[in-house]
């Protein structure tokens, strides 16, 4: 407020220009005030959380019946905790990131999800949903893993009785695609089992120093949540032939196998944990995993042949909306050396030709144009796998 103003002069006009002129003042100083205010509380509560003790990350291993949770703390040790109330404990699932307060006692948030290595490498159904039926091409490896999994996890006393041992591991291998994740779920479904899938070369990889540590506790957790099946992907990444253990990483997947091994000698036949390994390259696993006791039946998944790409092609095209010339026959003649994961993605493919061209249905022509898409997309990968297998 800086306009001089002749006060002598009694004039209400004058009067009235003081007042709205403080009233103006009032009004700005009323909105710094705030604004301080503002500022104030800001830097209070930057302050606050400078001097607040920091939270110590988890993953959540377990949910238990009396509401508490078990998580394994970054800083080491496993921990039974109790939530905060501020959680929703059914917000809660195996695998998710917490955090932790100071003391490591209670779930005090929950943190977004990223890609933490244990996760990553461990993935855990409850109920997975893939049936028999969604297989394409495989019902002799179908009847057998049901005779040697689904029958006694279901069964065990028909075994008991006619004193007969089922394997406890049975070993899945063949080309990449081909349906063994697949398998594997189905058998878990048709089980009523949990399903818990573990990805080798992510653990051999991300848990240095713990390979051995991570096996004990998904064994662990599949004892817990039994019965279940633990199915071990790409195990070669800690199951091939053992080789010079000159660096320290050959001698943590060493370690790591050892585990796998007293793991598996650990259970009996028919306990209800089953193990389920998964690999593409057979030849350069370790002799000690197939002994018996341990993965002791073994399973050729191999590339669809004619009539199992037809099947395969029959179950994706049943849920597609295709045009009759659409010829299953012609399809799978055309799609020689494709895998399922492969058929499934000259599906995919042909119903986005499909959309682009606004077609509302899909059409042969799709379908080629896909084939000749996925083809030439993998045609140096079916190189490496053709002088693999043959
Ligand atoms: N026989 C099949 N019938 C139907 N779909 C199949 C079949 N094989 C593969 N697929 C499709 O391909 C996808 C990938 O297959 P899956 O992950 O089971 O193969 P995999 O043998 O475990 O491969 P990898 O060795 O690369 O882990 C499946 O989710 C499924 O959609």
């Amino acid at each position: 407020m800086s306009g001089e103003i002749d006060v002598s002069r009694d004039n209400n006009e004058d009067y009235e220009q003081i007042i709205k002129l403080l009233e103006e003042k009032i009004n700005a100083l009323q909105a710094e005030t705030e604004s301080l205010r503002k500022e104030l509380n800001y830097y209070k509560s930057e302050l606050e959380k400078l001097l607040s003790p920091p939270l110590i990350e988890a993953v959540v291993l377990d949910i238990l019946d009396d509401g508490k949770v078990v998580v394994r703390s970054t800083s080491g040790p496993n921990l039974i905790v109790t939530v905060s109330n501020d959680i929703d404990i059914k917000s809660l699932k195996i695998g998710q990131s917490v955090a932790l307060n100071q003391r490591g006692s209670a779930i005090v948030k929950i943190l977004p999800e990223r890609e933490d290595p244990f996760v990553k490498s461990m993935e855990v159904l409850e109920k997975p949903n893939v049936r028999y039926e969604d297989i394409g091409g495989l019902s002799q490896q179908i009847q057998e893993l049901r005779e040697v999994i689904e029958l006694p996890l279901k069964n065990p006393e028909i075994f008991k009785e006619l004193g007969i041992q089922p394997p406890k591991g049975v070993l899945l291998y063949g080309p990449p695609g081909t349906g063994k994740t697949m398998l594997a779920k189905a058998v878990a479904t048709e089980s009523n089992a949990t399903f818990i899938h573990v990805v080798a070369s992510e653990f051999a990889q991300k848990f240095v120093g713990e390979g051995a540590k991570v096996v004990r506790e998904v064994f662990e957790l599949a004892r817990k949540k039994a019965p279940s099946i633990v199915f071990i992907d790409e195990i070669d990444a800690i199951g091939a032939k053992r080789i010079d253990l000159g660096t320290s990483g050959e001698r943590e997947v060493q370690r790591t196998l050892m585990q796998l091994l007293a793991e598996l000698d650990g259970f009996q036949p028919l306990d209800n944990v089953k193990i389920i390994g998964a690999t593409n390259r057979i030849d350069i696993l370790d002799p000690a995993l197939l002994r018996p006791g341990r993965f002791d039946r073994i399973i050729e998944i191999p590339l669809p042949d004619f009539n199992g790409r037809k099947e395969i092609f029959r179950i994706y095209i049943s849920k597609m909306k295709v045009s009759r010339d659409v010829d299953i026959n012609i399809l799978a003649k055309l799609t020689e050396g494709f895998s399922g994961a492969d058929i499934k993605n000259v599906c995919t493919e042909a119903g986005y030709l499909a959309i682009r061209e606004n077609k509302r249905i899909i059409e042969m022509n799709h379908f080629i144009e896909a084939i000749n898409k996925v083809k030439s997309k993998r045609k140096e990968e079916f190189k490496g796998r053709e002088e693999k297998y043959t």
